[in-house]
């Protein structure tokens, strides 16, 4: 069922209001699951975010899987048209402007990711996700259809249930600062 771009757009609103004002009231740190602990091994490519805004900073997972050998990517776009790619980050490493208030890496060495932490602005009980609108992550899900998709996000962006178009892709698990949440299969 194809929802009208304008509920999309609606609900996006809403849960990025309800984001930010928990986000002002809180101080909530979300750490790395079990589930994410044990696949971590080194070499293996893990990409991750920069948070903008009241974003749920993924940096515990992130850095547990840097701890853990593995090699962390950041995405990196230039416009809503362009494909996202991700690009080779090390923690010590700075980062440039980019657009929509984005921090990006500043080399150009594209990897591809085995497991992506996803940020969202709002998630369902069945693990749909609704993100920016501009399709980067759910074009990056197509293009890399073995990696994990880890949702990380704050609790309250739960919802009841989210319009699905064809080409979304739902996540595989979630991890907020209360909860773990995965497919059932
Ligand atoms: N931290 C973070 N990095 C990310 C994403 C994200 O959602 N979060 N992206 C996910 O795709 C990609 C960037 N894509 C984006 C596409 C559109 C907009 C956008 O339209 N932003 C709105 C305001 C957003 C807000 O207030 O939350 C705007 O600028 O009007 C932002 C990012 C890659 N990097
Ligand atoms: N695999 C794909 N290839 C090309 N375009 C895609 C693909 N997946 C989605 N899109 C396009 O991306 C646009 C945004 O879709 P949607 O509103 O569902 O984004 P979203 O749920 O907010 O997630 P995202 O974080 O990926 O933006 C749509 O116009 C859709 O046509």
């Amino acid at each position: 069922m194809t929802f009208p771009h304008d509920h999309k757009q609606a609900l996006r609103a809403k849960m990025r209001a309800e984001r930010d004002r928990f986000a002002a009231s809180n101080q909530m740190v979300i750490m790395p699951p079990r589930a994410l602990l044990t696949r971590l091994k080194p070499g293996l490519i893990v990409a991750s975010y920069h948070p903008i805004g009241a974003e749920a900073d993924p940096s515990h997972l992130h850095m547990a899987a840097h701890d853990a050998g593995a090699r962390l990517a950041l995405p990196h776009v230039t416009g809503k048209a362009t494909p996202m790619r991700f690009l080779a980050w090390h923690p010590d490493h700075d980062l440039a402007e980019g657009p929509f208030g984005l921090r990006q890496p500043l080399g150009d060495e594209e990897l591809a990711p085995d497991i992506i932490l996803t940020p969202l602005i709002a998630f369902d009980r069945d693990l749909n996700r609704l993100g920016q609108g501009a399709g980067h992550y759910d074009r990056a899900f197509a293009q890399y259809p073995r990696a994990w998709r880890l949702g990380v996000a704050w609790s309250v962006q739960q919802t009841d249930s989210l319009p699905s178009d064809s080409w979304d892709i739902p996540l595989h698990a979630i991890v907020t600062e209360r909860a773990y949440l995965e497919k059932e299969d």
